[in-house]
C-alpha cells in the first residue's frame, strides 16, 4: 500500500466551522473510512445482540402459553442455541468494529504528531523563544493521545448505543405499541429534564465552568513554575492571587452548577428513566380487563418491564460522549494552533551567496504585539573575514539584530543580507550551512559529548570531534568525565556548568566549520578560569580549519572582548548610535566612550577591592 502523506496540514487549514470529529478524521486520511465502517459494525453488533432478548421473549411466550404443561414447550432449547449463536456473533462483529476504529485512531494520532512535528521543523526559530519546548511536546504528544480514546472507543460505542436506543424503540412498537408508548413517555420526560439542564442557562453555566477550569489550570501552571520563588520568599498560595482567585471562582461555580442547577433536573431525569416500569403499571391496569389474549399481554408486559431498563443505560452513554467531544475539540484547537505557527518560507528560486559578508540595510523590526520597534533603520556591514561586535545598553536590540541573520524572525522593512543575498531569497538549508550560531540559551541533548558535538556535522569522525573539542578548549571538561567523550550528559549525575556548556557549543561551531559565525558572548555565568578558556575558544573560532579568518558577528556584553574587533556597532533603543573601531569611538566621545569609562571604573574598583583597598 502506498505511503499516505500526513494530511494534518489540510485538516488544520479550515478549523473554523468544522466539527472536531471532521477535523480528526481528516488526520486519519484514507483510513477515515475505517472509522465509518467501525461505527456501522458496532451498530450492527448491537442490533444482533437484540436477538437473545427476543429469544427470551419467545421462551416466556411459549412457557406462558403451555403452562403448566411445560413439557409441551419443545422449542425452548432451539431458542437457547439461537441466543448463544447471536451473542457470539455480536461479540465477533464488535471486535471487528474496534479493530477498524483503532486502525483509524492510530493513523489519526500518528498523522497529527507527524503534521505538528513537520510543521515545527519549518517554523521560524523565534517561535520557540516564546513557546516553551515542554509545552509544545505536550501539545504534539498529549493531544494526539487524547483523541485516540474518542476515535477508537467512544465513537463506535456511541454508534452502538444509538442503534440500541433506536432498536429498542422499534421493538417497543413491534410487540405492543400501547406499552411502547408508555415507555417512550418516560424517555421523553427524562430527555426534557436533561435538555433543561444542558440548554439555555445550563449551557451558559457549562461554558463558564469550562472557562473557569482552563483559567485554573493556566494559573496553576504559573504557580508551579513559581514555586522556587514562593519558597525562597516564604510565601503561601495566597501570594499567587490569580491562582487563589481562580480556585475560588471554580469552587463556587462547580457548587452552583451541581447544587443549584443540576440537582433537581438530574434527579428527576434519573428517577424517571430508571423507573420506566412505573409508567407501565397504570397502562397495564387500564388495558388488562379488555385483553382477549391475556397470556400474550402478560408476556409483553414482562418484556417491557425488564428490557426497557436498557434504554436509559444506552442514553446515558450517548450523552456522555459530549465529554469526549469537548476533549477532542480542545486537542484539535491546540494542535491547530501549533500548525498555524509562522513558517520560514523557502523561495522558489533560491540565490547563492557571493561571499561571506553580512549586511543590514535599513532594517526595521518589531516583535508581534510589541508597542515599538525593537530595531529601527539599522544599517551596518560585516565585511567577509571581519569581526564586528554589537554593543550597547540592555534592551538596545543586540540579540534581536543577531537573531535576524538566521531568520529567527523576518524583518518588517529593509533587508538582512548574507553573501550579498537577502536571507529571505536563500534556501534556508544553504543559510544554515554557511552560518554557525552560538547562543546564550544553549541546550545539550541527553546524549554523549561526542554525539552532542557531532550534531553540528553528523558525518564527522571521532578524531574530528576531538580536534574541535581541543580547539574550543574543552580538553579539561572531557578529562574529568568518567567515560571521557562518551559520557552521557545529564545521566549518572553528570552535569556541566554554564561556561562549560558554552565551550561545548563553540566546539560544535568549530566542527561545523561554517565560514560565518554569529555568537552571543555570554560569560556572565562563567568563573574567571572558564571565562579565560571561553575567550581563547572564541579567538580560535574566529579562524577556520585552514587558518582563514571567518566572518564573525558577536554580541559583546563585556567591552574587554571588543577592543580588537574590526568594527564596533553601538545599538541604543533599537538604533545605531555610532559605529567604528575602538579608538575611533573613544575619540568620538559618544555613548561608547561613556560605556568604556564606566567599564574601566568598574574594573579598577574590582582590582582595588580585591587587593584590599577601598576604591
Ligand atoms: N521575544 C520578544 N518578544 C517581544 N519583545 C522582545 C522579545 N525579545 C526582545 N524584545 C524586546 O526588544 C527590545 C530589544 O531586546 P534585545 O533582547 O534585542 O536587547 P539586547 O540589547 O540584546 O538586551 P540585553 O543586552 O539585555 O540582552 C527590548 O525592548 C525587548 O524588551
Amino acid at each position: 500500500m502506498a505511503k499516505e502523506p500526513p494530511e494534518g496540514r489540510g485538516a488544520s487549514s479550515s478549523p473554523n466551522g468544522r466539527s472536531a470529529i471532521a477535523q480528526l478524521l481528516a488526520f486519519s486520511g484514507r483510513r477515515r473510512v475505517l472509522t465509518y465502517l467501525g461505527c456501522a459494525l458496532s451498530a450492527v453488533s448491537m442490533l444482533v445482540s437484540f436477538v437473545p432478548y427476543v429469544c427470551i421473549w419467545l421462551v416466556a411466550r411459549d412457557l406462558i402459553a403451555v403452562a403448566p404443561r411445560w413439557e409441551e414447550a419443545t422449542s425452548i432449547a432451539g431458542y437457547g442455541w439461537v441466543a448463544l449463536g447471536f451473542s457470539a456473533l455480536s461479540i465477533v462483529i464488535y471486535f471487528g468494529a474496534l479493530m477498524c476504529t483503532h486502525l483509524s485512531a492510530f493513523r489519526c494520532a500518528s498523522n497529527m504528531r507527524k503534521a505538528a512535528t513537520e510543521h515545527l521543523m519549518h517554523t521560524s526559530l523565534g517561535y520557540f523563544d516564546s513557546h516553551a519546548s515542554g509545552a509544545l511536546r505536550r501539545v504534539v504528544d498529549g493531544c494526539a493521545a487524547e483523541t485516540e480514546g474518542l476515535l477508537a472507543h467512544k465513537l463506535p460505542d456511541t454508534a452502538g448505543s444509538v442503534a440500541m436506543v433506536v432498536g429498542m424503540l422499534v421493538l417497543f412498537f413491534v410487540f405492543d405499541w400501547r406499552l411502547g408508548l408508555a415507555c417512550l413517555a418516560a424517555v421523553v420526560v427524562s430527555l426534557a429534564c436533561f435538555a433543561k439542564m444542558m440548554g439555555g442557562r445550563g449551557m451558559d453555566f457549562m461554558s463558564r465552568y469550562m472557562g473557569s477550569l482552563v483559567k485554573m489550570n493556566k494559573t496553576g501552571t504559573e504557580y508551579v513554575r513559581g514555586i522556587p520563588v514562593v519558597k525562597v520568599f516564604q510565601q503561601t498560595v495566597h501570594s499567587f492571587k490569580a491562582f487563589y482567585d481562580a480556585i475560588q471562582e471554580f469552587t463556587e461555580l462547580a457548587q452552583d452548577y451541581a447544587v443549584k442547577w443540576c440537582q433537581v433536573p438530574q434527579s428527576l431525569s434519573l428517577t424517571v428513566i430508571n423507573g420506566v416500569a412505573a409508567f407501565l403499571a397504570p397502562v397495564v391496569i387500564l388495558l388488562a380487563p379488555g385483553e382477549a389474549d391475556f397470556a400474550r399481554f402478560l408476556t409483553n408486559f414482562a418484556f417491557y418491564a425488564i428490557f426497557s431498563a436498557i434504554v436509559p443505560t444506552a442514553m446515558t452513554r450517548v450523552m456522555f460522549i459530549s465529554d469526549a467531544l469537548q476533549t477532542a475539540q480542545d486537542s484539535v484547537a491546540r494542535v491547530s494552533e501549533v500548525l498555524a505557527a509562522p513558517v520560514i518560507e523557502a523561495p522558489a528560486h533560491p540565490q547563492r551567496l557571493a561571499d561571506n559578508a553580512i549586511s543590514f540595510d535599513d532594517v526595521t523590526f518589531a516583535y508581534e504585539g510589541g508597542d515599538q520597534a525593537a530595531l529601527s533603520n539599522v544599517s551596518f556591514e560585516v565585511p567577509a573575514g571581519a569581526t564586528v561586535a554589537l554593543v550597547g545598553p540592555s534592551g538596545g536590540g543586540k540579540s534581536t539584530a543577531a537573531s535576524l541573520v538566521p531568520r529567527f524572525w523576518d524583518v518588517d522593512a529593509g533587508s538582512v543580507r548574507v553573501g550579498g543575498v537577502d536571507v529571505r531569497a536563500m534556501d534556508p538549508a544553504d543559510l544554515m550551512d554557511h552560518v554557525a550560531f552560538v547562543f546564550q540559551a544553549n541546550r545539550l541533548f541527553k546524549q554523549s559529548i561526542l554525539e552532542n558535538v557531532r550534531a553540528a556535522r553528523p558525518s564527522a569522525s571521532k578524531d574530528e570531534v576531538l580536534a574541535a573539542l581541543e580547539a574550543a578548549r574543552c580538553a579539561d571538561i572531557v578529562e574529568k568525565l568518567p567515560h571521557g567523550i562518551d559520557t552521557v550528559v545529564g545521566a549518572d549525575g553528570v552535569y556541566l556548568s554554564g561556561g562549560e556548556v558554552q565551550r561545548l557549543m563553540i566546539a560544535r561551531a568549530v566542527l561545523k566549520n561554517a565560514p560565518i559565525v554569529v555568537l552571543d558572548e555570554a560569560t556572565a555565568f562563567a568563573d574567571p578560569e572558564n571565562e579565560a578558556r571561553i575567550q581563547q575558544a572564541f579567538r580560535r573560532l574566529a579562524t577556520d580549519a585552514d587558518g582563514r579568518p571567518r566572518t564573525v558577528l558577536m554580541i559583546a556584553h563585556r567591552l574587554s572582548t571588543v577592543v580588537r574587533a574590526d568594527k564596533i556597532v553601538v545599538l541604543d533603543h533599537g538604533r545605531v548610535a555610532e559605529q567604528g573601531t575602538h579608538d575611533e569611538l573613544l575619540g568620538a566621545g559618544g555613548l561608547y566612550a561613556r560605556m568604556w569609562a564606566d567599564y574601566e571604573q568598574a574594573v579598577s574598583w574590582k582590582i582595588s577591592s580585591t587587593s584590599g583597598e577601598v576604591a
